[in-house]
């Protein structure tokens, strides 16, 4: 690779360092070529930092660091990669206590955070029919819900572990240093998105060490999270710096005009007709020709990808809701008639299928006194926390009728009465039978499979929704640590007696883990999750239009909101510029004929 004479400079300047650059520019590239250049000359005791948003941009980064093979090994291995969670975890399980919280400290996962919150939410209506004074009495009562959690119960979820560590960096200098002893350089990815607390911490890193903070102020789409427009400005004013821009650099999609057209999308002015790399192309608004245009576009891409004959290839197929994620991966699996299922993994958000897993490892476990207590409390975990932090009514409801029908339940049979014909109880206790009749076989995997398929096979409907949200996950296949630690609770008690407690750690763990599979083949996910990425092809798909009498009356998952013009805004076309500018050799966009994105009209 032949680096550019701005990214030499980089390579080549002392202190701390704003790197900006568009798209593909080579920020990331670079970054990692300068700590190698760096990590030769620390002490034995010291690695170089690089904090990342998300586990999943932090793969590519371990895969763009894996791919430079002029790097050796040993000095590879200096680069720690690291999400700001898990970063953040690891200061307060040693520090927590300084600002008076308790030991040990454990982590409050979304899910169990939805679940303990489930109650405060549930005294209010949903959050488009409050007032705003509503709005920020809800949210002062989930923040000092969260509090006391962390205070009294040592559980802590992943809101508070920014502000907490802001807070002890900010109180001690000796932990500062002792922080940048250890990672004298630290490498802030996507910086133009960091909140108000990483932000906090970032300053008091930058006191003790040195920081090279990589930015596309066009790139920010965290605003809803706490990205502030202001925060380069910032640096700029915290910090004695050096700023290096890679100004016209497009490494990715060189060649094409893709970052050109992403560009356009920013203003809004349409340089050209027609751009090299780019196809927008329309499909009549009903549900069977959206997908089917969507399946033949993908099977035509995949075609292209293969003739290359490259080793590996990827394609993405983006779209702008986590739900449409799902239908996606549902039709690829499912096509209509005659067509091919599509091989493929999907991005999905996996709150709903970890509670589900619980109950599943815990219907693995032996009877014991309260176990079907211990299941009811499972099922209404399920629901209470299926929808992270907003949970429908219905949900919510589900979890009441659930507990309410089983307190019903436990006074007959204390009387010695049967119960109501109508009641839930009775489906999920002819499931619950069933369970309790499976002739384990100490193989983690088949056992599990067993338990799924009565689940999702029984009368149940509860139970049935269970097991088909688990299927999403893949953490018993071959090797995984869960499965390996199955098999020995197995081995040693000649029952799972901890499965419960061994799936719930092997989620935590999984949650902090770096190491995820390169992305490679077919892979749906919301647009918002291909920030930092990039893929051989791209398809971005948006929804279309619902009419009764030829009048549109829903408009969903559009790539801007109801596709109205007045809903066209920064966030909206720096969303759209991100995920175009994610393709290196060809980005399609498909969108409905009848209405399409008003962005390009
Ligand atoms: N000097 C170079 N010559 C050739 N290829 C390069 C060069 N620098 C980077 N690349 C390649 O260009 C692609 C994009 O680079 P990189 O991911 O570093 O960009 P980025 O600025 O971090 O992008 P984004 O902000 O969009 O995530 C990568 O495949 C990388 O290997």
């Amino acid at each position: 690779m032949k680096l550019s004479d701005k990214q030499i400079e980089v390579l080549d300047t002392e202190g701390h360092l704003l790197v900006i650059g568009g798209p593909g520019a080579g920020k990331t590239t670079i970054s990692i070529l300068k700590a190698a250049k760096v990590a030769a000359s620390l002490k034995p005791s010291q690695e170089i930092l690089f904090l990342s948003f998300a586990r999943a941009t932090i793969s590519r980064v371990i895969e763009a660091i894996e791919n430079e093979h002029d790097i050796p090994k040993a000095i590879k291995s200096r680069i720690n990669v690291e999400t700001y969670h898990s970063f953040f975890w690891r200061i307060l399980q040693t520090h927590g206590y300084l600002l008076g919280l308790p030991r040990p400290l454990s982590i409050l996962t979304p899910a169990n955070d939805a679940i303990a919150l489930s109650a405060i939410r549930s005294e209010y209506k949903a959050d488009g029919k409050l007032s705003n004074a509503e709005k920020a009495e809800k949210k002062g009562k989930l923040h000092a819900e969260r509090l006391r959690l962390a205070r009294a119960e040592g559980r802590v979820c992943f809101d508070l572990f920014g502000s907490h560590v802001a807070e002890l960096l900010e109180r001690s200098t000796r932990l500062r240093q002792l922080i940048a002893a250890r990672y004298p350089i630290v490498i802030l990815d996507e910086f133009q998105d960091t909140n108000t607390d990483q932000w906090r911490v970032v300053q008091q890193l930058g006191l003790a060490g040195t920081l090279i903070a990589l930015a596309d102020p066009e790139q920010r789409i965290y605003d809803w999270i706490g990205a502030d427009p202001a925060r380069l400005d910032q640096f700029r004013a915290t910090f004695k710096y050096n700023e290096i821009v890679l100004q016209g650099e497009n490494h990715r999609s060189a060649g094409t005009e893709i970052l050109l057209f992403g560009n356009d999308v920013l203003t809004g002015k349409f340089s050209k007709n027609m751009y090299l790399g780019i196809e927008i192309k329309t499909y009549p608004s009903n549900e069977n020709e959206a997908c089917t245009a969507l399946v033949t576009q993908t099977y035509a891409a995949r075609k292209r990808l293969v003739e290359l004959e490259k080793k590996e290839w990827s394609l993405a197929i983006l779209v702008p809701t986590k739900k449409m994620t799902r239908a996606v991966s549902d039709v690829f699996r499912n096509p209509l008639a005659k067509m091919q299922p599509i091989r493929h993994s999907a991005i999905v958000d996996l709150d709903a299928a970890i509670l589900g897993a619980e109950l599943v490892s815990f219907m693995l476990q032996p009877p014991s006194l309260f176990h079907l207590d211990g299941v009811i409390d499972l099922l209404c975990n399920y629901f209470h926390g299926k929808g992270g932090d907003s949970p429908t009514k219905s949900a919510l409801q589900q979890a009441a009728g659930i507990r309410k029908a089983f307190g019903l339940y436990a006074e007959k049979k204390a009387a010695g009465k049967p119960l109501p014909k109508n009641s839930i109880i009775v489906p999920l206790l002819q499931t619950y039978e069933q369970l309790r009749a499976i002739a384990l076989t100490g193989d983690p995997d088949q056992d599990w499979r067993s338990v799924r398929k009565i689940m999702e096979n029984g009368p149940c409907i509860r139970l049935k929704e269970v097991a088909i949200e688990v299927k999403n996950l893949r953490l018993l296949e071959r090797g995984t640590q869960l499965r390996q630690e199955l098999s020995q609770d197995w081995r040693t008690f000649r029952r799972y007696e901890n499965a419960l407690n061994i799936t719930r750690q092997a989620f935590v763990r999984e949650h902090f883990a770096t190491q995820s599979n390169p992305e490679i083949g077919v892979i749906v996910m919301n647009m918002h999750k291909a920030k930092g990425k990039q893929f051989d092809e791209v398809i971005i798909f948006e929804g279309w239009p619902r009419y009764v009498k030829k009048k549109i009356v829903a408009n969903p998952d559009r790539i801007v909101r109801a596709n109205l013009k007045d809903n066209i805004d920064d966030q909206a076309r720096q969303n759209l510029r991100v995920s175009i500018t994610r393709g290196k050799q060809r980005t399609t966009i498909l969108t409905p004929q009848e209405d399409p994105c008003v962005i390009f009209m």
